[in-house]
């Protein structure tokens, strides 16, 4: 049986974009028929969400009630029919501190992914996590499992040691400050049991043990959600696994550019394991980039603009900007005790505006310079002196890390010094907390809030913006925000933006806000108010996994397109049953040797095409076999292959079979003699002008085609280059000339019109069929190459059972059964009849050494020089003698594929054995 079933894929119902759209709407309309879950259940006021269960504080503190949150009840609830998520990420939303042997205290995690993912609800959700305490005992172990069960957590157990190596050493001491652009540590900071080799170790330790985990409560069609930079090896563990797993990973902080992942040294190790996910998603089109970027060239990779390509497997990559639950922030504000605390603020600072800094103490944020801007501001106004004051949250984290600490005692410092300038014995200008505020308290100083500071050098997203804009529905104050948040690209436009390392800048942007007219105020907070109502956690959440699932779609079709693997034992048994055998051979990347990826990053290592050495033994014992004709059908030149295949007893067709020769002869051509070619030196000046502007490019000028070729060049540049050099020919040499300009993966090739291997075969076949004298049929074909997509049509032109709907290929004298009749050709249209094409191909050029040919020799084939004789057929392909066969690419009309040069070696040394020497 055929293998690619001859490329008849049903057509993909929908595009990938359609199926998105209408799943969107389902979700809507789904929505709309379901009671949301207050309605359900009462109101839920005060509580936390966490997916299909509420985390009241009560059951926080430790007060749980199995009854109200156990999964059987959630089901009972009628949540079942939900999709199964498993959410992976480093930290459980709860945080554990053991207050006996058997009991612990839960405290909500602070950060931007608990509350992002706390207003998740579509789906029917477990969290697996580190619940960030060292249990080492079996008893306290089941005690925390049980306490966190009722939550719908899943502890993974890390001891002391891999905490400190994979936590606070290579995720907050190496990965953290390296994404965040604040550069890698110097390996003699740190000791010698903590080396960037012993912190990788743990951390691929500590992934595994996730992904140990998850395996254990993974069910099948569960999707699987991986988090953030801790966790960057899990998709591999989890496919490696069981690789039928739907994976998506999303990052939470910004990817940084690829010239700052690439010093990082385990740089590939890490790309590579995200890349085993289905779907990778970012907070920004920008950190997407940046990562297709770090896997195309740190990698050598292919990067589209669906992902990143490896071996025909795509990782689809894509921006998925997150939200917050928006409403959870804003019913809050109506709260009695919200109400009370923003009275108590109120009255607290009467007469001052507030403005307001809410952040987890990190460098990245931005603390010292958000408070030195502060301090130039009321250096530079003192009119605002006792008129304003600046609440700084700074939330303590990862104090076991030695950066965090200094930025503490840094921070202090600062404050002390600017309080004492510029303090009063009743008031200071900045009020510093070191600790975190619960739910209400935090909403109620929003809501108070005049001017809110975002100054973070970089931050992935930055949700305290979202959630002071959420709450801000009557003051209408002003955002100042870095543009180094991922937020600036939401909220931009509503915002001040700001460079937070321009002091300056930062204390001019607060006298603005500070004096901003209630109409700009109201306008700007419009603008980023409809922005956080509508791009929501649950929007992000439910976009995610809707891609996810589409992916695997995707994925199934994408890989049916894929021909199988060519059955070489198959191929080689036909060949040795049959009479009278035809091989077609593509040159590049089918011979020569295959280019590595090393190569492509940069070393050039042949220039010039080379047959693959091992492949000339088998070549020449097939050629000599009487029974088998070889034509090696290339876009080279005839310089080329003449250069490579002079020795062997085989027919050349060069530049697609516009030259024609047996080795044992000379060229001959079927081009018009008057050809117009002037168009070839205004290409070949502006191939030369890329050329020279892309590095590692180089052009290739044959007799009738000219290639411009960037496949050692810089992947991403290369492709800019050539989507301008497509430009500037449309523009310029060939705006009106009769020419094709065929794009490949690495290439722009500019040919005569109407060329390619598809179109030229027929004449081919005719001329060998005649010079040969054939008197048997053709009763086994096998057509292999690496060939553009243009050029696939010669594997159609065997092709017996063509589906309906495949291309026309240029077939005309082919019967039905796939044999050349003269007596079924006069029933074709008079226009496919190769008399008419007789008159294109009238003289052959004026070279030198064509010219020694009869004109005639080598015209277009006629019905009776094609034939056998009367009635009988030159191809007698009936489906199992023909084997067409790509090499390397994924993509392909034909029925087999080859993954590399070396395969094809392989094969030509099997059917060589079963060939036989000329007697
Ligand atoms: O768990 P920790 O080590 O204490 O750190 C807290 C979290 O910090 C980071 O948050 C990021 O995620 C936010 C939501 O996507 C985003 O808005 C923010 O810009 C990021 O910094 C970290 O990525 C999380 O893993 C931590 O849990
Ligand atoms: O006292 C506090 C201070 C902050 N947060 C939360 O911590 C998150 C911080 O997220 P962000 O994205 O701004 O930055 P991250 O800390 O994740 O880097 C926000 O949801 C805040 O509501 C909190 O719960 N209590």
């Amino acid at each position: 049986m055929p293998g690619n079933n001859f490329n008849c894929v049903p057509l993909t119902p929908r595009s990938r974009l359609e199926r998105l759209l209408r799943e969107r709407e389902l979700r809507k309309s789904f929505k709309l028929v379901q009671p949301t879950e207050e309605a359900r259940d009462g109101s839920k006021e005060g509580e936390q969400f966490y997916g299909d269960s509420y985390i009241s504080e009560n059951e926080i503190s430790g007060n749980h009630k199995e009854e109200e949150v156990t999964e059987t009840n959630a089901d009972a609830r009628g949540f079942t029919g939900k999709q199964r998520l498993l959410v992976v990420a480093n930290r459980l939303p709860v945080s554990a501190v053991r207050e006996g042997v058997e009991s612990y205290r839960l405290d909500i995690s602070v950060g931007g992914l608990v509350s992002a993912l706390l207003g998740v609800k579509e789906f029917d959700t477990r969290w697996i996590g580190w619940a960030g305490v060292n249990v080492p005992d079996d008893v306290g172990q089941r005690a925390l499992t049980k306490a966190l069960a009722e939550m719908r957590c899943i502890p993974v157990f890390l001891d002391e040691e891999i905490v400190n190596q994979y936590y606070n050493g290579y995720c907050n001491n190496i990965l953290w400050p390296l994404f965040h652009y604040l550069g890698l540590p110097q390996e003699d900071r740190l000791a010698t049991t903590r080396t960037f080799q012993s912190q990788f170790d743990a951390y691929k330790k500590a992934n595994q043990m996730f992904a140990d985990v998850v395996n254990k409560h993974y069910e099948e069609g569960d999707v699987v959600w991986c988090h953030d930079y801790h966790l960057m090896f899990l998709p591999k563990c989890l496919k490696q696994y069981n690789d039928k797993m739907k994976v998506g990973w999303f990052l939470h902080t910004p990817f940084p550019s690829s010239e700052i992942h690439r010093t990082l040294p385990s740089r590939s190790e890490l790309l590579r394991s995200v890349l085993a996910a289905d779907l990778v998603g970012f907070h920004t089109y920008d950190y997407a980039r940046h990562f297709v970027s770090a896997c195309t060239r740190i990698l050598g990779l292919e990067g589209t603009p669906e992902g990143v390509e490896d071996h025909g497997k795509l990782t689809r990559v894509a921006a998925f900007p997150i939200g917050i639950d928006s409403d959870r922030f804003t019913q809050a504000l109506e709260l009695p005790e919200v109400q009370e605390h923003m009275k108590e603020l109120k009255e607290r600072f009467a007469g001052r505006k507030v403005m307001l800094g809410v952040d987890r103490l990190d460098m990245i944020k931005g603390i010292p310079q958000k408070i030195l801007a502060f301090e130039k501001f009321l250096e530079e106004n003192s009119h605002w002196r006792d008129k304003v004051v600046l609440l700084q949250i700074a939330v303590p984290t990862r104090k076991d890390v030695p950066e965090y600490q200094k930025l503490t005692s840094q921070v202090h410092e600062i404050v002390g010094r600017i309080n004492g300038r510029f303090g009063t014995l009743t008031a200071v200008p900045i009020h510093h907390l070191d600790r975190s505020l619960d739910f209400h308290e935090l909403c109620a100083l929003y809501a108070v809030t005049d001017v809110a500071l975002v100054t973070s050098l970089r931050d992935g997203m930055n949700l305290v913006s979202y959630e002071f804009v959420a709450c801000q529905a009557s003051k209408k104050g002003v955002l100042i925000l870095s543009e180094f948040a991922g937020a600036a690209q939401s909220l931009g436009a509503g915002a001040i933006l700001v460079n937070p390392w321009n002091i300056t800048e930062i204390a001019a942007s607060i006298g603005y806000a500070l004096e901003m007219s209630a109409d700009e105020r109201e306008k700007r907070h419009q603008f980023n108010f409809k922005h956080v109502k509508t791009h929501t956690s649950q929007e992000w959440a439910a976009t995610f996994v809707s891609e996810l699932n589409d992916t695997i779609v995707e994925a199934q079709l994408r890989t049916r397109q894929v021909p199988p693997l060519l059955p070489n034992k198959v191929a080689v048994d036909c060949y040795s049953k049959s009479n009278n055998r035809l091989i077609i051979l593509g040159f590049n990347a089918t011979l020569n040797e295959p280019v590595d990826a090393l190569g492509r990053a940069g070393q050039i290592r042949e220039l010039e095409h080379k047959l693959h050495s091992n492949t000339k033994e088998p070549l020449k014992k097939l050629s000599d076999d009487p029974k088998t004709t070889i034509v090696v059908l290339s876009g080279s030149g005839r310089a080329v292959l003449d250069k490579n295949f002079s020795e062997f007893n085989m027919w050349l067709a060069a530049e697609n079979g516009i030259f024609l020769r047996h080795t044992s002869s000379e060229w001959m051509t079927t081009m018009p003699e008057n050809l117009n070619m002037d168009w070839v030196d205004s290409v070949k000046h502006v191939f030369e002008y890329f050329t020279e502007r892309t590095p590692r490019s180089h052009f290739e000028l044959r007799e009738m085609s000219i290639v411009w070729n960037y496949k050692y060049a810089d992947v991403e540049f290369g492709r800019i280059q050539a989507r301008d050099l497509l430009q500037h020919l449309w523009a310029g040499p060939i705006s009106n000339a009769s020419l094709d300009v065929v794009q490949g993966g690495r290439s722009v090739e500019v040919r005569t019109i109407g060329v390619s291997k598809g179109a030229a075969i027929d004449r081919i076949l005719g001329e060998i069929v005649h010079k040969k004298g054939m008197k048997t049929p053709i009763d086994y074909v096998l057509c292999v190459g690496h060939f553009l997509a243009k050029d696939e049509d010669v594997y159609q032109f065997f092709e017996p059972e063509l589906p309906s709907e495949s291309p026309p290929v240029p077939r005309a004298m082919l019967s039905k059964s796939n044999s050349y009749r003269p007596s079924s050709l006069s029933k074709l249209p008079a226009t496919t009849k190769t008399s008419s094409k007789a008159a294109q191909y009238k003289k052959q050029r004026s070279l030198s050494n064509i010219e020694k040919r009869e004109l005639d020799q080598w015209r277009p084939m006629c019905g009776d020089k094609i034939a056998l004789h009367e009635g009988s057929s030159v191809l007698d392909l009936k489906g199992d003698n023909y084997f067409s066969c790509v090499v390397g690419r994924k993509r392909s009309s034909a029925r087999y594929l080859l993954k590399t040069s070396d395969d094809v070696v392989n094969l030509l040394r099997d059917l060589a054995e079963h060939s036989s020497s000329p007697t």
